[in-house]
C-alpha cells in the first residue's frame, strides 16, 4: 500500500490517464519507472515495440518486445501502433491494444518513449488523459557517467545519444511537468505526487456526481 491509497469503498471510478516519462538516454526513466511501477498496482507499463537489439539483461515483453524491421512495417501499416518513431537509427512504437483496454478499464498507463511520440499522442482523442513529465539530468556531464556506468551500450551507441541530448533536452518546454533527477528517491516522491494530483482531478472522477448524491442523499 503507498502512501495515498485510500479504502476502495471511497474510490470513485475514473477515467484512466497516460502518464508520460521523457528525457534524454540515461536521465534516468526506466530505472523511476520500474519503481514506480513496484508500488503502484493502479498503473500499468506499456510495453513498446523496438526494432532494436536487446541489451543485456532485457526479456522480451518486459522491456520491450523486439521485432525485426519487417514486422514493424507490418505494425505500421495495420494501424497496430498508437505512435512511433525513429530514434537513434532504430524504430519505437507503442502497441495500440493494450492501452486501450487498461484505460477503458480505469486504469492508468505509464509510457517511457521520447518527444516525437509525446508529441504524437497529443494528436489523438486522448489528449485530454495525457499528462507528459520531462525528466533532466542534473548536468550533461552526470548524463554521460550514467550512460557509460550503466555499460549496457558500446562508446559509439554512447556518444550518439550524448550528440542527441542537447536536440531531446530543446523539447523540455513541450512537457507539464519538469523534474531534474538529481537523487532518484526525491525525484520518485515527485512523480507519484503528480501521479496522485492528476488522479483526483475532478474530470476523471467518473462517479463523482453519484458519490456526492448518494452522500446527500439526493
Ligand atoms: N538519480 C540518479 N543518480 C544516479 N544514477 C542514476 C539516477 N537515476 C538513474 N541512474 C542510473 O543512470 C543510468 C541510466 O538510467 P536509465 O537506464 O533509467 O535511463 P533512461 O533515461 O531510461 O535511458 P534510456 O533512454 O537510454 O532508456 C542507470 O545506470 C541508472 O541506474
Ligand atoms: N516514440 C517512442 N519512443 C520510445 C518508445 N519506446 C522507447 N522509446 C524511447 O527511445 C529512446 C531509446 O530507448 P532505449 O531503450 O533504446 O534506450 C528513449 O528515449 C525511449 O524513451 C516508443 O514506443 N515510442
Amino acid at each position: 500500500m503507498t502512501e495515498f491509497t485510500r479504502p476502495a469503498a471511497h474510490t470513485p471510478p475514473r477515467r484512466g490517464l497516460m502518464f508520460v516519462l521523457s528525457s534524454p538516454s540515461g536521465a534516468g526513466k526506466t530505472t523511476l519507472s520500474r519503481r514506480l511501477l513496484k508500488n503502484d498496482p493502479a498503473i500499468t507499463l506499456s510495453v513498446s515495440a523496438t526494432t532494436r537489439p536487446p541489451r543485456k539483461g532485457e526479456t522480451e515483453g518486459d522491456d520491450y518486445y523486439f521485432v525485426s524491421p519487417e514486422r514493424f512495417a507490418e505494425m505500421v501499416a495495420g494501424d497496430e501502433l498508437l505512435e512511433w518513431a525513429t530514434v537513434f537509427g532504430n524504430r519505437y512504437g507503442t502497441p495500440r491494444a493494450p492501452v486501450e483496454v487498461a484505460l477503458h478499464a480505469g486504469r492508468d498507463v505509464l509510457f517511457d518513449i521520447d518527444w516525437q511520440g509525446t508529441q504524437q499522442l497529443q494528436q489523438t482523442d486522448a489528449a485530454s488523459d495525457l499528462v507528459r513529465v520531462f525528466i533532466l539530468p542534473p548536468d550533461l556531464k552526470e548524463l554521460e557517467r550514467r550512460l557509460t556506468t550503466r555499460a549496457t551500450d558500446p562508446a559509439d551507441v554512447i556518444a550518439s545519444r550524448m550528440a542527441r541530448a542537447r536536440d531531446e533536452i530543446s523539447h523540455w518546454g513541450e512537457y507539464d511537468y519538469i523534474l531534474i533527477n538529481d537523487d532518484a528517491d526525491a525525484c520518485l516522491v515527485e512523480i507519484r505526487a503528480i501521479l496522485h494530483a492528476e488522479r483526483l482531478r475532478r474530470k476523471r472522477q467518473l462517479g463523482l456526481a453519484a458519490f456526492v448524491r448518494t452522500m446527500l442523499g439526493d
